[in-house]
This record gives C-alpha cells, structure tokens and sequence, in this order.
C-alpha cells in the first residue's frame, strides 16, 4: 500500500473524513491503544521526540489521551472528552512547534505503524486519509521554536 503525503500549506483546513468506525471494530480497543502506542514509541525515537513529555509517565498519559481520541472518533466510548474535554485539537496543539517536517516525521511514524498493523488495507487507508489531512491543521510554525 502507498501513503502519501499530501503537499499543504501552513494554516490552510482542508475538509477531514473521520475514519470508518469498522477499523475500531476490527482491531478493538486494545487494538487501537497498541496501534498509537507502537506510533508514540517511535515519536520517542524520532528527531521530534522534544516535543513530547520527557518523563515516562508523562509519556504514558500522552498515549493514552491520543489512543482515548482515536478510540472516540472511531465511534467508540467518549473516553477523551470525558478525561479532556473538548477535543480543540488545534488550540492543543499551539502550544508545540509544529513545522512541515514535524508533520512529517509525525505522518512517517504512523505509515511504519500501518505497515506492519493486521487490518483489511481499505480500512488503513481510510485511516490514512484522516490523518495525512488532519495533521495539516495541526501545523502552526515555518520555524523550530
Ligand atoms: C502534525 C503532526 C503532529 C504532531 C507533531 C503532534 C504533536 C503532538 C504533541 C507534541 C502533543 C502533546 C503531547 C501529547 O499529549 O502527546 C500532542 C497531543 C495530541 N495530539 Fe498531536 N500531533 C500531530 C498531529 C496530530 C493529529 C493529526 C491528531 C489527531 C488526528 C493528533 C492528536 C493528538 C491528541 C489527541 C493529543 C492529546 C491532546 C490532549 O490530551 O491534550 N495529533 N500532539
């Protein structure tokens, strides 16, 4: 499978599709949790593993609040506006440097992820398009802060 990563703009909202809830019934609750936790122990790895909590269980929270999020918008239990609040993603993340090349080492992560995560190949994609667009909003600067 081919993932690619749309070209865009700084500060541009492209229209997001959520994913297919089928892919929280595929792979289950769990299943999600494994899936963003394999994606932050890469992050951790990664030249943009300053932008995450330094601290173990600082770390273990950041996993659970975005695994609680996937889980939610997959059409799961509440769970992140329950432990969060209002999702405002792009107000959450204002406060970290999120360039072109955040964007894409966070994008990398995910298709290293999918490429070794057992579900039906329509389903990651359709997983993919959510976030290749998404992570578009999230980006806020032209420079490292
Ligand atoms: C564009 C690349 C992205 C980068 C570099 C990035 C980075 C970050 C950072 C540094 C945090 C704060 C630490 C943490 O809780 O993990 C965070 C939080 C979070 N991110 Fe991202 N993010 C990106 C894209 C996305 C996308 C596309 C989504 C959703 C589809 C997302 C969902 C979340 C969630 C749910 C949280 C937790 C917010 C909270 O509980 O306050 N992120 N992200």
């Amino acid at each position: 499978m081919q993932y690619n990563i749309t070209p865009a703009q700084i500060g541009t909202r492209p229209q997001v599709s959520l994913p297919n809830p089928k892919i929280l019934e595929a792979l289950g609750e769990e299943g999600m949790r494994k899936m963003v936790s394999d994606h932050y122990d890469l992050l951790k790895q990664s030249n943009i593993r300053g932008l995450f909590p330094p601290t173990e269980e600082g770390f273990e929270m950041a996993k659970k609040h975005s695994a609680d999020f996937f889980i939610q918008i997959c059409g799961g239990p509440r769970y992140f506006d329950m432990s969060r609040g209002a999702p405002r993603m792009v107000a959450r993340h204002m406060p970290f440097a999120i360039t072109q090349e955040a964007r894409r080492i966070w994008l990398e992560s995910y298709i290293m992820v999918l490429n070794t995560l057992e579900l039906d190949e329509e389903l990651k994609q359709s997983f993919w398009n959510y976030i290749d667009i998404f992570s578009i909003w999230m980006m806020n600067t032209n420079d490292e802060k």
